[in-house]
């Protein structure tokens, strides 16, 4: 591809460094390979008395190896309309079917608009005409709309890491036909499963009365948008990479001698009400009540990384889960045994081989969740002559492609603890054979899949096709 690839996300991160939080891995590993620019939040926020004045960011340049990184400011009053308010507190929930959660009677929207205002102010005299724009995630659904506002003709593809729900939950959101138009000033967008996708082809006929015109191409407000799904994957070698550095490896091997008489359970997410930490703790407190083999022999890890806790939901859910692993270790720990160890905290990236490698199975069961690449992860990390199994739920993004899995309903504390109980007794002769399955699918639908595919898709879409780009928001 010739033309300079143009990311721009909320969250930013030097590629050459590890991050939490998926979009952030996933765009390093993209850009680190393809070069360009990559334009965002800086992650700063500048309060009143230190003169934050809404709607102005000081922007910064920096060059991280292939990477041109150019990052803005946001003053405290739109840092926490557009990032707290509008995106964490009223499109996060709602896309990941929470409507109780949502807080919808709200100024946020004005917040919202003006940092994806400041945003194309700041990012359109860095375009040249042939960049290739690529847009991600829900903060920044107007931005295209604001881009063409100032003229920006470049081609414009968005990607929506998060779950697309059903149209009568989007519905719900106050303005939400106005949301759904913006994403008809892109050229191209992505979603991360089919069945997100269905969800905008429905609202989009229902709710815009969007014509097909053609596999995957949709037309209303007098612009063609194609669409597709794009599930994102990992780079399975440089995740295999890590798990035979260094650090991987004496993880590794410190996980092994310390669990030798034990199996290990392993979870890993950002803690948020999506990823369903209660209702797994819930799973596996009737797995040891329920599976008297389990006492004394299996220990979960779970790792829950600090996210987003300057929004209430957040904070309501840390409470839950600390008293849930609590009340386990109180009623089932023995001297010689706890059976969970709950760290609050990030563990760096580079260290996560090597427990999932140490781990027989892993629990990755989101209420909800866009993709979910620690199950993507936790896959490319196994030996695959003593593979441990991934345990999964049906409503994270990656069952679609994951059947090899034990999926689950997180919902179902019963059912998940059983799926629990047939991981940890798996054969494994089937172990084996669920891990090639799965190995399959994640090396095919990699990282470089996702993106060369949506880019190609991009690449071709053209600007006649398009249409009028002045779609007025
Ligand atoms: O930036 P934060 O607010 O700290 O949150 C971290 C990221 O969380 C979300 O990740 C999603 O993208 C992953 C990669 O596609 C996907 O696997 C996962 O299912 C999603 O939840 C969010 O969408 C990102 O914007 C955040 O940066
Ligand atoms: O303590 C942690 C927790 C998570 N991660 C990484 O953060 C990403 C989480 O991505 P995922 O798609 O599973 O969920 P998200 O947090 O984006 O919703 C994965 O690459 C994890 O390896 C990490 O490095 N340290």
């Amino acid at each position: 591809m010739s033309s300079r690839l143009v990311v721009v996300s909320n969250r930013v991160a030097d590629p050459r460094k590890t991050a939490a939080g998926g979009l952030a891995v996933a765009l390093g590993d993209v850009l680190n390979k393809t070069g360009g620019l990559w334009f965002g939040w800086s992650g700063k926020v500048i309060e009143a008395e230190q003169g934050g004045v809404a709607g102005e960011g000081e922007v910064h340049t920096h060059q991280a190896g292939a990477v041109k990184l150019v990052t803005v400011d946001l003053s405290r009053e739109d840092h926490d309309a557009y990032y707290a308010g509008y995106s964490n507190g009223v499109l996060w929930p709602v896309f990941h079917y929470r409507l109780d959660l949502a807080d919808f009677d709200t100024g946020y929207i004005a917040g919202y608009r003006r940092v994806n205002q400041l945003f194309a102010r700041k990012l359109l005299p860095l375009l040249q005409p042939d960049d290739i724009i690529w847009v991600h995630d829900y903060h920044l659904i107007p931005l295209a709309a604001e881009l063409r506002a100032l003229g920006c003709a470049n081609r414009i593809g968005f990607f929506l890491h998060i779950p697309l729900p059903p149209p009568l939950i989007l519905a719900a959101i106050p303005g939400h036909d106005w949301l759904i138009r913006a994403l008809f000033s892109f050229d191209l967008l992505g979603f991360q499963s089919k069945a997100d996708l269905g969800h905008f082809t429905a609202y989009a006929q229902a709710e815009a009365h969007a014509q097909n015109v053609g596999e995957g191409r949709w037309r209303a407000f007098n612009r063609t948008v194609h669409a597709g799904a794009f599930p994102i994957g990992i780079d399975v070698d440089e995740f295999q990479g890590l798990a035979q550095a260094k650090e991987g490896l004496d993880m590794y091997v410190r996980m092994k001698e310390e669990y030798s008489r034990r199996k290990l359970l392993v979870g890993v997410d950002r803690l948020d009400y999506s990823k369903g930490l209660p209702q797994r703790m819930r799973a596996f407190r009737e797995l040891l009540a329920s599976y008297p083999d389990t006492r004394d022999s299996a220990t979960l890890i779970q790792i829950a990384s600090p996210s987003r806790e300057d929004v209430s939901a957040y904070s309501d859910i840390l409470h839950e889960l600390e008293s849930l692993c609590g009340s386990i270790n109180g009623n089932f720990g023995e001297l010689d045994w706890m059976p969970v160890r709950y760290m609050h905290r990030t563990v760096a990236r580079a260290r996560l081989p090597g427990l999932y490698r140490a781990s027989r199975v892993a629990l990755v069961t989101p209420l909800r969740d866009g993709m979910n690449l620690v199950a993507k992860e936790f896959i490319a990390a196994q030996d695959p002559e003593d593979p441990g199994v991934l345990v999964l739920s049906r409503f994270a993004g990656a069952a679609e492609q994951l059947r090899d899995a034990l999926l689950v309903n997180p919902y179902d504390t019963a059912g998940t603890a059983a799926a629990i109980h047939m991981a940890l007794m798996m054969p494994l002769e089937e172990r084996r054979e669920r891990h090639q399955g799965l190995m399959n699918s994640i090396r095919r639908y990699d990282v470089h899949w996702w993106c060369d595919s949506f880019l190609e898709v991009l690449g071709e879409a053209s600007a006649e096709e398009s249409g009028t780009p002045w779609l007025r928001l």
